[in-house]
């Protein structure tokens, strides 16, 4: 993907089977965004090849648009609706598109318990919170019982209790319906809860794919040692802590203290990635994540 002469996305290869649910992670920036616009249908890419439930987004029919969801980065605005309104609305034009298994739309009053806006159900969007706005967003994007989902930071704020029923309604999704899940996020604690799989995008380039588990395990051969000796605080990242450690404390001089010894997680080896990135050094941060991972 290039945006005037700016190359935004130059090595992004994957594929998702049906099923999955895949998080797509990235420093701001990265082009999560775009990967996903043009996996909707709403960005025209500007080479390579894209197949997505079986069609080419851009020329898919309108049939194929019923079987996709999407929960965009920024909301919708329908101040002067309601939740229930916009519901009913919207959800008949999924109705021509049910099949057996598939009845389209869910029941509004369903998808309102589901996101957890029944009590707001009558009352005028223009008065919701962010959070709440969001909420909708959700349900507008699950509304047509989608075989793929696109979510597009879905969480952004929530508040933690909002944040914990919406994953479970992820799992349901995955578990009952078997819903293809593409989503994005900044949480990787939420990364970790949800997805079978993590890629990271970095540098125009997925530079990690893997489960969260095989990634942090991964990234966690290096540890890190603090201590503190004579008043003076210090820390050593290393591969092999016991050593470390051993030779450290048979070391001559003042006796060392507050030893802590703390296993990097995949938060770290991605923090320290972001850092990188935003210092200017994508090329470097991307070289050195490929070798931790
Ligand atoms: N319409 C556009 N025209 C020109 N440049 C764009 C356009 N949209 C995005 N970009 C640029 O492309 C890059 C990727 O943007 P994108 O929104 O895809 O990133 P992202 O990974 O989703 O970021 P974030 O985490 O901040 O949401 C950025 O440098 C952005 O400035």
């Amino acid at each position: 993907m290039r945006y005037g002469d700016k190359d935004v996305l130059t090595g992004v290869e994957f594929s998702i089977e049906q099923g999955e649910v895949v998080c797509l992670l990235g420093p701001n920036g990265a082009g999560k965004t775009t990967t996903i616009e043009i996996l909707e249908g709403f960005r025209e890419r500007s080479a390579g090849e894209v197949t997505v439930l079986g069609e080419d987004p851009r020329r898919a029919s309108e049939a194929w648009r019923a079987r996709t969801g999407v929960v965009l980065q920024s909301w919708r605005d329908h101040p002067r609706w309601t939740p229930r309104t916009l519901l009913d609305q919207v959800g008949g034009y999924y109705a021509p598109y049910a099949t057996p298994d598939r009845p389209r739309p869910v029941p509004t009053d369903e998808l309102l318990d589901v996101v957890g806006l029944v009590d707001l159900a009558d009352q005028k969007i223009a008065t919701f919170s962010g959070g709440q706005r969001r909420r909708l967003d959700v349900a507008m994007g699950i509304i047509g019982r989608p075989e793929l989902l696109f979510l597009d930071e879905p969480t952004a704020g929530f508040d933690p209790q909002a944040r914990r029923e919406f994953h479970h309604v992820v799992h349901r999704l995955a578990d009952l319906e078997h819903t293809t899940i593409l989503l994005t996020t900044h949480d990787l604690d939420e990364a970790e809860k949800l997805a079978d799989r993590v890629m990271i995008l970095a540098g125009g380039r997925i530079v990690a794919d893997d489960t969260a588990e095989h990634l942090a395990l991964r990234a966690a051969l290096e540890v890190e040692v603090k201590w503190s000796r004579g008043g003076e605080r210090f820390v050593h990242s290393t591969g092999d802590a016991t050593d470390f450690v051993r030779r450290l404390l048979a070391e001559p001089g003042e006796p060392v203290v507050d030893l802590e010894v703390r296993r990097a997680s995949l938060e770290d080896a991605y923090l320290d990635l972001v850092q990188q990135h935003e210092a200017g050094e994508s090329d470097e941060a991307v070289r050195a994540f490929r070798e931790v991972v």
